[in-house]
């Protein structure tokens, strides 16, 4: 693509290169770019990509926009700022392809995963519509599953993945928006027809620093959505209510003022049901997924789907045939009298819904097996202690994905905040031998939750990562002899 092209509707501070250029690609890695291409320089949190803009034009960079040029002469393009800048041009390298579909975008601390991997299954049961997927567990291309490294890709892969949606027939995406993506800039550009927020509770205050940060992020997403639907029970979810300048649509489990709320809730072991009640409407939904925060997820794909106009009944019919998501509230196969369910709380709010869920279905006990990751919030850690040894019966302190932390010391966080609990626990901070231990000591009716890693099949130690899925390991246990 011609640079001037590429360049449409980039605001430039400054250039000196002058004249047209053919372009190769775009690239903002310089271990990843090719001959030709034009290398985007962004500041880091780790580095900063200006220090690599030697080492692209020696890689055969045609064109460098970065924030601030280099002294010596070359080929800058200089820009207010670079991730925006990106952004901008990848649309534009892509063709927008945003603008040829649907595209829905799902923010809150919990819940997201699930309210699109919701989304997608309404879509394509009221609609038959193709559906793209942008998300933690994986990225969809309608059936096709591609693999994802974080929640909301850098803008570049964003656009990238919908323009292989768009031209695979997709006439909708559904994606995360986390709160990082809103603030560096990874979504811009994207007119979401409708936007969906879950709810906020304590995370990311490593990258936030305060909660006011971390709500005002999420608020971002709202000014590029046609339609809000936000929780009325939260109160991120009021505030916002209160000042996004588009129209909204509101959920909640019971304030009448709310467009959609759910009547007679019901909670089953392994679903849930209630009345989902808006304007001059009313219909049961059975959603085989159970939790009481499942009642949150299908509200507001609920009130998503009537944002498109989609009919209640119809809507409803499709959750109902709805599958859960893996890793969340997952119960893992055994051959044994008790159970064993896999979990992504990886938040305090998380852990606390989880593990009051499954109370409620426990004849024995509620067992408790978790640790924090590394190079994350440390302030959430001794709060997820207390949370745990206040609602579990037995808990295993372990490791979840310690990367560059010592897994003692952030174990250590922790149980500073377990107190005088007296509940009783163990501290393995191997996470293998704590899954096998709390395996084999675990009772008739006990529920043993493995909180924390969800469907990841790593752990992250030292920066490597190492293979750990804990349903092969459950698996595993309960193949050898005795262990039954
Ligand atoms: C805090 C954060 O989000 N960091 C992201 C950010 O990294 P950074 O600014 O630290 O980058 P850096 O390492 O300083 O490098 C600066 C620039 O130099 C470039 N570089 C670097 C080295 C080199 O040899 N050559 C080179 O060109 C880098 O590609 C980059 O463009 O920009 C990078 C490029 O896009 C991202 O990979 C990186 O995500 C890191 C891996 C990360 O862990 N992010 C997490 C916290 C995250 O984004 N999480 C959210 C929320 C999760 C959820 O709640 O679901 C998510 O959406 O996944
Ligand atoms: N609506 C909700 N409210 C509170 N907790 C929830 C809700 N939905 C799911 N959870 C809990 O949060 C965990 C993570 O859920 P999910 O993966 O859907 O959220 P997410 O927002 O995508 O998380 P991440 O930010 O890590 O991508 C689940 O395993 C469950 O314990
Ligand atoms: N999207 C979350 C994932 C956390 C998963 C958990 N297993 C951990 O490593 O803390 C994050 O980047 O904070
Ligand atoms: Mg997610």
């Amino acid at each position: 693509m011609r640079l001037e092209k590429l360049l449409s509707g980039v605001a430039l501070t400054g250039r000196t290169l002058d004249g047209d250029v053919e372009l190769s690609g775009i690239s903002y890695d310089t271990r990843d770019i090719a001959p030709g291409a034009l290398f985007v320089a962004l500041p880091g949190y780790k580095t900063d990509g200006h220090k690599f803009i030697r080492e692209a034009l020696e890689k055969g960079a045609a064109a460098v926009v970065c924030e601030r040029a280099p002294e010596e002469p070359g080929p800058w393009l200089t820009v207010a700022d670079a991730r925006a800048a990106l952004a901008a041009l990848s649309a534009n390298w892509f063709g927008h392809p945003a603008r040829e579909m649907t595209v829905l975008g799902v923010t809150g601390t919990n819940g997201k995963t699930t309210t699109t991997y919701l989304l997608k299954a309404m879509l394509e049961g009221v609609l038959g519509a193709r559906v793209g997927l942008i998300g933690t567990n994986q990225n969809m291309i309608g059936e096709k599953s591609l693999p994802a490294h974080r929640t909301t890709p850098e803008s570049y892969e964003v656009q990238k993945l919908l323009r292989e949606m768009a031209d695979a027939g997709c006439t909708h995406a559904v994606m995360e928006v986390s709160s990082h993506a809103l603030v560096l800039h990874r979504v811009d550009g994207i007119p979401f027809r409708t936007g969906v927020f879950t709810n906020l509770t304590q995370d990311h205050l490593d990258f936030h620093k305060t909660m006011e940060n971390y709500r005002a992020a999420k608020g971002l997403l709202f000014r590029q959505t046609a339609t809000a639907v936000l929780n009325l029970d939260d109160e991120a979810g009021r505030f916002y209510a209160e000042c996004v300048d588009c129209p909204t649509f509101t959920y909640s489990e019971n304030k009448d003022e709310a467009d959609l709320t759910a009547k007679n809730i019901r909670l089953f072991p392994d679903r849930v049901e209630f009345e989902a009640v808006t304007l001059g409407a009313i219909s049961r939904v059975k959603l085989p997924i159970p939790g009481g925060f499942t009642i949150y997820n299908a509200l507001g794909v609920i009130a998503c789907g009537l944002t498109l106009g989609l009919p209640l009944p119809d809507i409803v019919r499709a959750l109902g045939t709805a599958r859960g998501v893996k890793g969340r509230i997952e119960v893992v196969p055994t051959p044994t009298d008790y159970t064993v369910i896999i979990d992504y709380a990886h938040t305090p709010d998380a852990l606390e819904n989880i593990l009051t869920t499954v109370r409620g279905f426990t004849p024995g006990r509620v067992v408790c097996l978790f640790g924090c990751g590394g190079d994350r919030d440390r302030s959430k850690r001794p709060i997820m202690g207390g949370i745990a040894a206040d609602l579990a019966d037995f808990v295993v302190f372990t490791s979840d994905n310690p990367r560059t932390e010592d897994p003692r010391a952030i174990l250590e966080d922790i149980l500073a905040g377990v107190g005088e609990s007296g509940t009783p626990n163990v501290v393995i901070s191997d996470r293998r031998e704590a899954i096998r231990w709390a395996l084999a000591n675990a009772r008739a009716g006990d529920v043993l939750v493995l909180a924390g890693k969800g469907h990841e099949t790593y752990q992250e130690i030292d920066g490597v990562q190492h293979h750990l899925d804990e349903r092969e390991e459950v698996a595993a246990y309960f193949q050898e002899p005795g262990n039954r």
